[in-house]
C-alpha cells in the first residue's frame, strides 16, 4: 500500500488495540499500529497477514503512512503514559488531525487535554470503550465526547466497527468536553456494583443454599434465559464450569478471594460524592473489593469474632434460590438506577447534555454490563428524557415493587446466617430510603445547630432558625 492511505492509526497494541485493529480490518479500513515494544508489532505483522494492515516500529513512520486530515486512536494504558504518547506525537502532527483517547482515562485529564491540543488546532476527543478483549474483536460499545464535528468527522469507522442491536451500532456521540470518559467511568462504577452483586448471590448460594458449583452454574445459565439476561451472568455461568488445568479441580475454588482494582468505580464514587447524588450500591462495591485486600486480617478476625452457627440457623430454610434470583434482579435494577441518576447530575453540572435514553441504546450490546433489561431503561428516558430516576418511571416502579418480599427475605436470611451480602440488602435500603417521603433527617439537622450553631430549616414556616438547645 502507498505513503498516506491508511485511515486510521493507533497506538498501543496490547488487549484492546490489537484487536479493534482487526475489528476494523474486517470492516475494510485500511489501518496501521504503534507500539513501543516491538514485539508487539511484530505480533500484529504476525497475526495480520491478511488484512489491510501494517505495523511501525517509531512514531515518524507511523504518522508518515496515515491519510490527512489524520485519525490516531490511543489504547494505552491510563495517566502519565496517555500525556508521553501525546508528546510524542504532537511534533508530527498538523492542525485539523484528530486524536483519540479510546482508554479509561479520568475525564478531568481529558478535559486537560482537550485544552492543551486545542492551542495546537487538534482535535482531540475522550472516548470510552468496553467489551474487553472480545469486544474490541468482534464489536464494542463506545462512548465518544469532544467536539460533535470531529465525531461525525469519524463516524463511520466507529459506527461500523462497533456492536449492533437490532441493527442499531452501540456507538453513538455523547457530549462535549469529557462526556464520553464520564459515561465511560459510570459504566464502570456499574460494572463493580453488578460484579460484587453476583459475588453476593454466588457467596449466598454456597453458604446459605448449600449448592455445589455444577448447581450454581446451571442456575445461573437458566437466570441468564430469563430478565437477568446479560454479559456478565452468562460468564459467571462459564466461570463456575471451567476445570484447573493443574489440580483437575473447578478452578473457581483455588482463585484467592482478593479483587484487584485499576481506578474507576472508585473515580465513579469519589465523583458522585462531589455531585452529592448517593450511588451506595457503587460505593459498597468498591468497599467490598478494598476490604478483600485485608485478606491477613480476616483470618485474623475469624478466629476473633463469632457469628450464628449455620447448622443451628433454620430460617435460611425458607428462603429458595427462586427468592435470591428476585433479589438478584431487584438489586441490578437499583445498581443501574443510581449510575443513570449519577449521569443526569453530571450533565447539568458539566454541561455534557447527555441524553440517558442513547447511553440505554449504545449500552444494549458489545460492553461489559450488557443487559436486557437496558432496553427498559430506553423505554424508560425514551417515553421521559426528564426523569429523575429510573425508579420513578411506571414500569420499573411496578416490577421492583412487585419483587421486595423477595430481597427482603433473603436480606434476613443472609442476616440470619451471618453471611454478608452488603450490596444487596443495600439495594433494599436504598429503596426504602428512596421512598421515604421523610427521613430522620431533622434529627441530624438538630444536631448540628446543637453543637455548632448550623440553623436548620422548619416544615411549617419559612426561614432559618437557631434554638439554644436544653433552654
Ligand atoms: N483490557 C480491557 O478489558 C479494557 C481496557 N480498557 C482500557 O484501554 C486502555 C488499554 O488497555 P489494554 O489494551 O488492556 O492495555 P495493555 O496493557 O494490554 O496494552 C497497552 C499497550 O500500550 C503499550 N504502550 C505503553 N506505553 C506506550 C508508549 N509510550 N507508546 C506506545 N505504546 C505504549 C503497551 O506496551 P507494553 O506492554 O510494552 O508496556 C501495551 O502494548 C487502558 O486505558 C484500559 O484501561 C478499556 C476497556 C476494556
Ligand atoms: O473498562 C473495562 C471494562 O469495561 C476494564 O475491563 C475495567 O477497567 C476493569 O476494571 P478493574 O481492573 O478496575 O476491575
Amino acid at each position: 500500500m502507498k505513503e498516506q492511505e491508511y485511515e486510521l492509526g493507533l497506538i498501543g497494541l496490547g488487549t484492546m488495540g490489537q484487536n479493534l485493529l482487526m475489528n476494523m480490518a474486517d470492516c475494510q479500513y485500511a489501518v496501521v499500529g504503534y507500539d513501543k515494544n516491538k514485539s508487539k508489532v511484530d505480533a500484529l505483522k504476525e497475526a495480520t497477514r491478511a488484512y489491510k494492515i501494517t505495523g511501525k516500529y517509531d512514531v515518524p513512520s507511523f504518522v508518515q503512512v496515515l491519510k490527512k486530515p489524520r485519525v490516531v486512536i490511543l489504547l494505552v494504558p491510563a495517566g502519565k503514559i496517555v500525556d508521553y504518547v501525546i508528546q510524542d506525537l504532537l511534533p508530527h502532527l498538523e492542525p485539523g488531525d484528530i486524536v483519540i483517547d479510546g482508554g479509561n482515562s479520568h475525564f478531568t485529564d481529558t478535559n486537560r487535554r482537550i485544552e492543551a491540543l486545542k492551542q495546537k488546532n487538534i482535535e482531540f476527543v475522550g472516548m470510552g470503550i468496553s467489551g474487553g478483549a472480545e469486544g474490541a474483536r468482534k464489536g464494542p460499545s463506545m462512548m465518544p465526547g469532544g467536539k460533535e464535528s470531529s465525531w461525525h468527522r469519524i463516524q463511520p469507522i466507529f459506527e461500523a466497527t462497533a456492536a449492533k442491536v437490532d441493527g442499531e451500532p452501540c456507538v453513538a456521540y455523547m457530549g462535549q468536553g469529557s462526556a464520553g470518559h464520564y459515561v465511560k467511568m459510570v459504566h464502570n462504577g456499574i460494572e463493580y456494583g453488578l460484579m460484587e452483586l453476583i459475588a453476593e448471590a454466588y457467596d449466598f448460594m454456597k453458604r446459605v443454599l448449600k449448592m455445589s458449583n455444577h448447581d450454581i452454574a446451571t442456575a445461573f445459565e437458566s437466570w441468564n434465559n430469563d430478565r437477568l439476561e446479560s454479559y456478565l451472568i452468562e460468564i459467571t455461568a462459564a466461570i463456575f464450569r471451567q476445570k484447573d488445568a493443574l489440580t483437575k479441580s473447578d478452578l473457581i475454588d483455588v482463585i484467592r478471594d482478593e479483587s484487584k482494582q485499576k481506578g474507576t468505580g472508585k473515580w465513579t464514587s469519589q465523583d458522585a460524592m462531589n455531585l452529592q447524588v448517593p450511588v451506595p450500591g457503587i460505593d459498597l462495591a468498591v468497599a467490598m473489593r478494598d476490604l478483600s485486600g485485608y485478606k491477613d486480617e480476616r483470618a485474623k478476625a475469624t478466629d476473633k469474632l463469632s457469628g450464628p452457627v449455620p447448622e443451628k440457623v433454620t430460617d435460611g430454610d425458607q428462603c429458595s434460590l427462586d427468592d435470591l434470583e428476585k433479589a438478584l434482579y431487584f438489586s441490578f435494577v437499583i445498581t443501574y438506577a443510581q449510575g443513570m441518576a449519577q449521569l443526569r447530575k453530571a450533565s447539568t453540572e458539566y454541561n455534557y447534555q447527555l441524553d440517558l435514553a442513547t447511553i440505554a441504546k449504545i449500552w444494549r450490546g458489545g460492553c461489559i454490563i450488557r443487559a436486557a433489561v437496558l432496553e427498559d431503561f430506553r423505554t424508560a428516558f425514551t417515553k421521559n428524557s426528564n426523569l429523575e430516576n429510573l425508579l420513578l418511571d411506571d414500569n420499573i416502579a411496578a416490577s421492583v415493587n412487585d419483587l421486595q418480599d423477595e430481597i427482603r427475605k433473603v436480606a434476613k436470611a443472609s442476616i440470619d446466617f451471618g453471611v454478608p451480602i452488603m450490596a444487596m440488602s443495600n439495594a433494599i435500603a436504598y429503596f426504602d430510603a428512596y421512598r421515604s417521603a421523610r427521613l430522620p433527617a431533622n434529627l441530624i439537622q438538630a444536631q448540628r445547630d446543637f453543637f455548632g450553631s448550623h440553623t436548620y430549616e422548619r416544615l411549617d414556616r419559612e426561614g432559618v432558625f437557631h434554638t439554644v438547645w436544653g433552654h
